[in-house]
């Protein structure tokens, strides 16, 4: 896991680093500007291009001027510099590079406040001039020159932060902010980046890493953490030699009305395929020649609760499909107070929730829950905001002993230890129909097998989001039809696990 660290934080690991490698301050800038070139030069191959940097008159405006040394070394022959003079403070490792610019050919010009902007012929802009040091929303000159900037409407390239936002508060409604079409940050993706309010602001966004100290890092006090695909090869556990379909569990999935059938199908064939031992689905009589023909290997209760047994089962999914209506409020109450193991709650059930707070009080520890936006704020009220949506997430992960998933493009999942994780695998195309109930028959799976739930709910996310990414990187497609997903998770828990 990557811990996600604030401004702040983030200045310290730069002193940090800066007094332990040890490395002066103004190395540590040249490392990062080598580092953002390194990435832009895949970005902008061609030297003729013609490149505007725009910098401000701090570190980040710093990183602006030896960016743009360092572009000229490597040959790109039409740069221009223009230093937007918004105060007359300037930093130590500014005026050095700018000392270092004064020797090249570059030439640069000063914008002062009142002065006229001028418009910009250049194919690429660099946005150097404010970075994680931001302490305040941008007005006067300096906000007015974001305004025209992005007048311009010109290919945007952001060192570390665009300009106006902050790395960890909320953005203001209003919010002047440059925006841009790639974000090359350093060390670590801000946490604005991982939530859909900077997504007006950022087309696309990479780290690159300029050696602050790992370690002190990951010794920060921050309950945020970024999942990694070394994490998930540490929860997956390969299948035993001398292993047989009992020792994977048995899920039950609970979805799906005749017009639903659809969503029950993906849950129990994510089910099938993430290893469950065993998979039942409990679906309305009608379904029941599309299951068997579809997933010959999923066993099926039709239609009558009673004949669920429902100490067989390891894991439940429920909700996926299955309606509102007084046939599933009484299915979810009976699985709510019959059933021992684990549960994960989707989609329907997650309404009927909403609906009737003694329900909710049901849920026994460590189920799982996984709302979309909607439903989360169905479920515990309605947010203005994602930064008051992670409060929320992480006081009821706490308070009720729940897991708790928010779909987005960046799911977050909030544990009972009050840490939220996010996970970056998934692609856009995975925004359909299905998709979810997908993530629930995997989730609900993984529990069956004996996963803790944070881990078998960390574990599903990720596979899930990854088994999209790598359907769009061999096919090439716009949108994931989800019924693609589970066979491709299946591959990915296959290329995951250690195989000795
Ligand atoms: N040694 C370091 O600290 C390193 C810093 N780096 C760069 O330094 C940046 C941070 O630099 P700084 O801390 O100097 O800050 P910035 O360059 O982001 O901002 C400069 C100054 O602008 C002022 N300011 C803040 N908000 C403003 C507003 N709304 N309107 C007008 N002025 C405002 C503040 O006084 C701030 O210190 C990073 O984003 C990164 O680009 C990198 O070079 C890596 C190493
Ligand atoms: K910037």
């Amino acid at each position: 896991m990557k811990k996600i660290i604030s401004a702040t934080q983030t200045r310290e690991a730069d002193a940090y680093t800066i007094a332990h490698e040890p490395i002066a301050s103004i190395d540590l800038m040249e490392r990062a500007s080598k580092a953002f070139v390194q990435r832009f030069m895949i970005e902008v191959p061609h030297k003729h291009t013609s490149i505007a940097v725009y910098c401000g008159t701090g570190n980040n405006g710093g990183d602006g001027l030896a960016v743009a040394r360092l572009l000229n070394a490597e040959k790109y022959r039409n740069i221009s510099v223009i230093i937007l003079q918004h105060s007359f403070k300037t930093t130590p490792d500014f005026e050095e590079n700018l000392r270092r610019l004064k020797k090249t050919s570059i030439q640069y010009e000063i914008i002062q406040d009142g002065m006229e902007f001028p418009p910009n012929q250049a194919e690429v802009i660099i946005d150097a001039i404010l970075g994680s040091g931001l302490n305040k929303p941008l007005e006067g000159s300096i906000a007015l020159w974001v305004e025209q900037l992005n007048g311009f409407e010109k290919n945007v390239i952001a060192v570390d932060i665009p300009t106006g936002m902050f790395a960890d508060q909320l953005i203001d409604k209003d919010a002047v902010i440059l925006k841009s079409d790639l974000v090359i940050s350093f060390q670590r993706p801000k946490l604005n980046f991982l939530l859909p309010e900077s997504s007006p602001f950022i087309k696309q966004w990479e780290v690159v890493d300029i050696g602050l100290d790992e370690h002190f890092i990951q010794h920060c006090v921050s309950d945020k953490v970024i999942i990694e695909e070394a994490d998930i090869k540490e929860i997956i556990r390969v299948r035993d030699n001398f292993s047989y379909k009992g020792t994977y569990g048995h899920t039950l999935i609970i979805a799906g009305q005749p017009e639903t059938m659809g969503a029950a199908l993906l849950c129990a064939e994510a089910s099938l395929n993430t290893g469950s031992g065993l998979t039942t689905a409990f679906i309305p009589a009608s379904g029941l020649t599309a299951l068997n023909s579809r997933l010959p290997e999923v066993m099926a209760i039709p239609d009558d609760h009673s004949k669920i047994d429902w100490k067989n089962y390891d894991a439940i999914a429920i909700g996926p499909g299955l309606g509102k209506n007084l046939t599933a409020k009484e299915l979810l109450s009976l699985t709510l107070q019959n059933f021992r193991g684990s549960i994960v709650l989707d989609a329907d059930a997650l309404n009927m929730l909403s609906d009737d707070q003694l329900l909710f009080n049901l849920l026994p520890e460590q189920s799982i829950i996984t709302p979309h936006v909607k439903e989360f704020d169905r479920l515990f009220g309605e947010h203005f905001s994602w930064h008051s949506r992670l409060i929320t997430m992480q006081e009821q992960a706490r308070e009720r002993d729940l897991i708790i998933v928010l779909k987005n493009r960046y799911t977050i999942i909030a544990t009972p230890n009050g840490s939220l994780y996010f996970n970056l695998t998934g692609t856009p195309a995975m925004a359909t129909g299905g998709s979810g109930d997908v993530l629930t028959g995997v989730i609900a799976s993984l529990l069956a097998q004996g996963y803790f739930a944070p881990q078998a709910a960390i574990a599903g996310v990720y596979l899930h989001g990854k088994a999209g990414c790598e359907i769009v990187r061999r096919m090439g497609i716009n949108v994931i039809p989800a019924s693609q997903l589970a066979t491709e998770i299946n591959k990915v828990m296959y290329s995951i696990v250690k195989h000795d």
